[in-house]
């Protein structure tokens, strides 16, 4: 298989700059030999920063690179002049990229809203000149603060795609057709299982300049929670859709059984998902007449339903309102969001252990610990 542009998954080494040190410089001019401190502050380190971008849309552009590192703050200088201040690195990411730490695996942040930042580590403060450590009995203090040291933090991060509906069904549903005669995506479209691959998203437009998102992701199948066929990893970019369409077609052995094989398995997933609006499409209506149609109808799920055809166009448009009145619901304006630990150890590769293992850079340790900052 080609090499996939779909990314959502990165591991990044990133370290914040450390704080410059202050200086310790004594005062001198031609006829006054010891004149006071007057060493300056250190400069900060340089954060590194996440910032989401909606105009990205996978962390490709994240896959090459490795290392992130933040500029270190200048040091401190004569006549109380401060250091510089390291440069900031920003990370821009798509909006709902999830940031974990690499070795534990706990969740550090997360940016959903374009232009949203979050300070991933901290560059380290700059330390005080011996300027300001004057005291009665020590006119001339010798000594000025280290910077504060840098941090240092392999992470995962993680794209959870941002869509308000998304397609839960069987393979061969009819999922990625349907998106592509409401949206402009172009998904490929076969007659076999498993066509879809990786989520594909697109925009449905709605009357009046309206629209919203629709997810496709692969099909899920019986036993799915235990990894058969494509697994239950995609499920996690449906997590925070605001809605599931339930797709099944009209030819299926038993449509009632069929959704609740789909619900089981995405209850094992994560049970929240179950908290989600549902809409069910019995899809590929075409193949139905009237008196089939009506047979169906009478041992449906209890949920809102529309018989829909992506060939004919049968139902699509009714199908629409469905989705749109019940994405602007009251209780259902803001999809939940779960934070949950992913189980990350299964997507850690060898070649990563060897990255982390080839990073460690002899810097000399200050003594940082020695001063109290929140004094
Ligand atoms: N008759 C009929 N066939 C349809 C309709 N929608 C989809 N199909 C056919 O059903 C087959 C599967 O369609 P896909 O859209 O690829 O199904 P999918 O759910 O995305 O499948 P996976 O990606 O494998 O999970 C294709 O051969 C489509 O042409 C429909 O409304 N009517
Ligand atoms: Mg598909």
């Amino acid at each position: 298989m080609a090499e996939s542009n779909f990314v959502d998954y990165v591991k990044i080494y990133c370290r914040s700059g450390k704080g410059g040190a202050g200086s310790a410089h004594l005062h001198r001019e031609k006829f006054i030999t010891k004149g006071g401190p007057d060493g300056g502050d250190g400069g900060r380190g340089g954060h590194v920063i996440l910032r989401a971008n909606r105009n990205y849309w996978t962390l490709l552009h994240l896959k090459y690179s490795r290392h992130v590192y933040a500029g270190h703050g200048g040091s401190g200088g004569a006549s109380r002049s401060f250091g510089k201040d390291g440069e900031d690195q920003i990370i821009e990411v798509p909006c709902g990229t999830v940031v974990f730490d690499a070795e534990t695996g706990e969740f550090l942040c997360e940016v959903t809203e374009h232009g949203e930042e979050v300070v991933l580590l901290k560059g380290g403060r700059g330390g005080l000149g011996n300027w300001h450590f004057r005291s009665a009995t020590n006119q001339t203090p010798r000594y000025a603060q280290p910077g504060e040291p840098a941090i240092e933090k392999a992470v995962i991060m993680e794209l959870k795609l941002l869509a308000d509906v998304g397609l839960v069904g069987f393979p061969n549903a009819g999922k990625s057709t349907l998106l592509s005669v409401v949206s402009a995506a172009k998904p490929k479209i076969a007659d076999y299982p498993f066509t879809t691959l990786e989520p594909n998203l697109g925009i449905v437009s709605y009357r009046d300049n309206r629209s919203f998102v629709m997810a496709d992701i692969p099909g899920i199948i019986e036993g799915a929670s235990e990894g058969k066929g494509l697994g239950l990893r995609f499920l996690r970019h449906i997590e925070r859709n605001a809605l599931l369409l339930f797709m099944i077609p009209a030819d299926s052995k038993d449509i009632r059984e069929e959704y609740e094989i789909l619900l089981n398995e995405i209850a094992n997933f994560n049970p929240e998902l179950l908290d989600k609006h549902r809409v069910l499409a019995i899809t590929k209506s075409d193949m139905l007449d009237e008196e089939l149609t009506e047979a169906l109808k009478a041992d449906l799920p209890s949920i809102p339903y529309v018989f829909i055809s992506s060939v004919t166009g049968q139902g699509i448009t009714e199908l629409k309102d469905i989705l749109w009145e019940e994405l602007n619901k009251e209780d259902n304006k803001v999809a939940s969001l779960t934070h949950r630990n992913l189980d990350l150890s299964h997507r850690v590769k060898e070649e990563d252990e060897l990255l982390l293992a080839g990073d460690d850079d002899d810097e000399e340790e200050e003594s940082y610990e020695e001063y109290d900052w929140d004094e």
